[in-house]
């Protein structure tokens, strides 16, 4: 039985094909993410993963396949792409004053008005203190908190996270996704991840897909019992591991 079976289903891709002049990159994509889950798309370098969230985020059109999104997307890159003369506090709330939303009857946000919506977040993304820095002044850990604070503010409904801390280094990254793992225990996004990194994937996510080298295909779909994933099983998580390796 799948613990999902209940859950309203947020992302459902079907047979998806995708090719750029004749060159085959995606093929037969089929993946699904419920509420509140943080399914990883794991694959190797160039098989098609951006292309993938680029489909879903109606950034590129598909040869054929059904997608179904149910609710709100927003997009983080790996790159930060803070703006640089922007405060962080101001860089954050940047969505709310350049969309308009439904909530706001249809209205931009003043900066004022955007800066409030936006500051009780930073105690819960851990980034209290950093409001009125800039990003020069902040560590590349700190500018990711701060690009998924942003992230979630243009909605925190489904979020795409495309190598969220490919970026940074080894102990960071490791600091990062546990960071990640406490948000996530606060607030109910749905979250689908793209990374090529073994160890994020298993940290992180309820569900895997593991995906061929281009054209991609989905090679296998593995579910996570977190309770799994710490020091005394250390045996079940190698064997994860190397059943994962024998597909890439
Ligand atoms: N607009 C495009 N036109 C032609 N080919 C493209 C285009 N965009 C991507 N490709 C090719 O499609 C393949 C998949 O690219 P994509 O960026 O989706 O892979 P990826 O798995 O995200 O890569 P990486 O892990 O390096 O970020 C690559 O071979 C790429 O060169």
């Amino acid at each position: 039985m799948n613990s999902c079976q209940n859950r309203k289903l947020k992302i459902d891709i079907k047979n998806v094909n995708k090719s750029y002049n004749e060159v085959e990159v995606l093929k037969n994509i089929s993946i699904n993410v419920y509420e509140g889950e943080i399914v990883s798309i794991l694959g190797p370098s160039g098989c098609g993963k951006s292309t993938i969230f680029n489909i879903i985020s109606n950034l590129i059109d598909y040869d054929s396949g059904k997608i179904n999104i149910d609710g709100k997307l927003s997009y983080m890159y790996q790159k930060d792409l803070l703006l640089p003369h922007k405060n962080i506090i101001d860089n954050v709330s940047l969505p709310l004053t350049l969309i308009k939303e439904k909530s706001h009857k249809n209205k931009f946000l003043k900066k004022k008005e955007a800066r409030k919506k936006v500051e009780k977040y930073f105690d819960i993304f851990g980034l209290t203190g950093y409001e009125n820095k800039y990003p020069s002044e902040l560590s590349g850990g700190m500018k990711q908190r701060a690009n998924f604070l942003r992230t979630f503010v243009n909605s925190n409904d489904i979020m795409l996270l495309d190598e969220p801390f490919g970026a940074l280094d080894s102990i960071t990254k490791a600091s990062m996704q546990k960071w990640l793992l406490e948000v996530k225990s606060k607030v109910n996004s749905t979250i689908l991840l793209i990374t090529h990194d073994i160890d994020e994937a298993i940290n992180l996510s309820d569900r895997i897909y593991v995906i061929s080298k281009k054209p991609a295909t989905i090679k296998d779909e593995f579910i996570i019992d977190k309770k799994y994933c710490n020091d005394d099983n250390l045996e079940k998580i190698i064997k994860l591991k190397k059943d994962i390796i024998s597909l890439l």
